[in-house]
């Protein structure tokens, strides 16, 4: 109650018709349907010209449209419609101002009020303003057995039922024709024929090998490698007449082992101790063109990234296919 308790401080009588001009001067701006107000937005009155303003009464009109609408308020004290908080929008924002006012038209257009005397004025507020602007009203919550479960919480491990991806594969996934294996075929963790390699030996032991040792072909230059060439490379032992024999076996030392691949001849000796598919499988491809073999183990591997200070040389024809070569372009002339 704001005139109760200005009244109630009993001020003088010039300060007590001051303030009460003011009280209502700021009640008329409030309210968009007053005289002052409206004349002093058409500028009629200019500001010299303005005398002091005499108190009228105040009233009992809101700037609050929902509360115009529901007839079973409209008798209720300006202070108890003041006391309903307008939280949004505000009293200053765009949305407000863009808003259309609540004119006699919009209330006939407007659905007929429920009978609302059961109701606490608190719901009643909140039905007629969901009726009167349902978007500017925060959604109700849903009880929490409906709501969605949040992303944490889809995260969590379940307290009840399986849990997931935990049963056996045979269990839970259902065999359809020749999709799927059963689950008995697949024995060994060591599906891609991947070798146990020494220690010492794995890729990054090669990687650095090959970094600190520029030259690993096993040859002081660059040589060019005939077919006969080549298939002697074949990394087995070497059982001429003469050879050499491994001190510490007492064996016939093996010959070195080369392969060629897009005519590059590789010196691929030092690698097969490195070799993830085991020395076997890289010995297959010494001695001769080894790119079939390796584009069908895996032509993702980049074998001449690997393989680089192995280069030996470039692949050339044999001396008598030369000759022969070279004979017959003589007999074309
Ligand atoms: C001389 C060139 C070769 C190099 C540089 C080389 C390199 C490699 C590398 C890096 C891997 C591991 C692949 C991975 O983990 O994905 C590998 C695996 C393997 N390599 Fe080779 N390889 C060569 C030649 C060969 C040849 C000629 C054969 C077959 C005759 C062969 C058969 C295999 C097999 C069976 C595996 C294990 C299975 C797999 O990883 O797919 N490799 N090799």
């Amino acid at each position: 109650m704001r005139r109760t308790s200005l009244e109630g401080q009993k001020p003088s009588p010039s300060e007590d018709s001051k303030r009460s001009a003011e009280h209502s001067s700021s009640v008329q701006d409030s309210s968009p349907h007053s005289e002052t107000h409206q004349e002093y937005l058409g500028g009629v009155k200019p500001f010299a010209q303005e005398t002091t303003p005499k108190a009228q009464p105040v009233l009992a009109t809101c700037s609050v449209p929902s509360f115009t609408l529901d007839e079973s308020y409209t008798s209720r004290d300006d202070d108890e419609v003041e006391a309903v908080p307008a939280f949004f929008p505000l009293a200053d924002s765009h949305q407000r101002a863009s808003a259309t006012p609540a004119t006699d038209e919009t209330k006939t257009h407007l659905p007929s009020p429920p009978n609302t005397t059961q109701e606490t004025p608190i719901e009643a507020f909140s039905q007629a303003a969901q009726r009167i602007a349902p978007c500017l009203m925060p959604p109700p919550r849903l009880p929490q057995s409906l709501s969605k479960p949040s992303a944490a919480a889809s995260m969590r491990v379940p307290t009840s039922g399986p849990l997931p991806n935990r049963s056996r594969p045979s269990a839970s996934v259902p065999k359809k024709g020749n999709l799927l294996l059963p689950s008995n075929t697949i024995t060994t963790p060591n599906a891609r024929n991947k070798v146990l390699l020494a220690p010492g030996h794995s890729p990054l032991d090669w990687a650095h090998l090959a970094r600190t040792h520029p030259n690993l072909s096993g040859v002081p230059c660059f040589q060019r490698v005939t077919p006969s060439m080549l298939a002697w490379h074949d990394g087995r032992p070497n059982r001429e007449p003469g050879a050499p024999v491994d001190a510490k076996t007492g064996k016939r030392a093996r010959k070195p082992a080369w392969s060629a691949y897009q005519g590059k001849v590789y010196n691929i000796t030092p690698y097969l101790p490195f070799h993830p598919g085991g020395e076997g499988q890289l010995l297959l491809a010494a001695g001769k063109d080894g790119g079939k073999l390796f584009m069908e183990a895996h032509p993702w591997v980049n074998w001449e990234n690997m393989l680089g200070e192995c280069v030996v040389g470039i692949m050339v024809s044999e001396p008598a296919d030369d000759m022969e070569h070279g004979a017959s372009l003589e007999d074309m002339d």
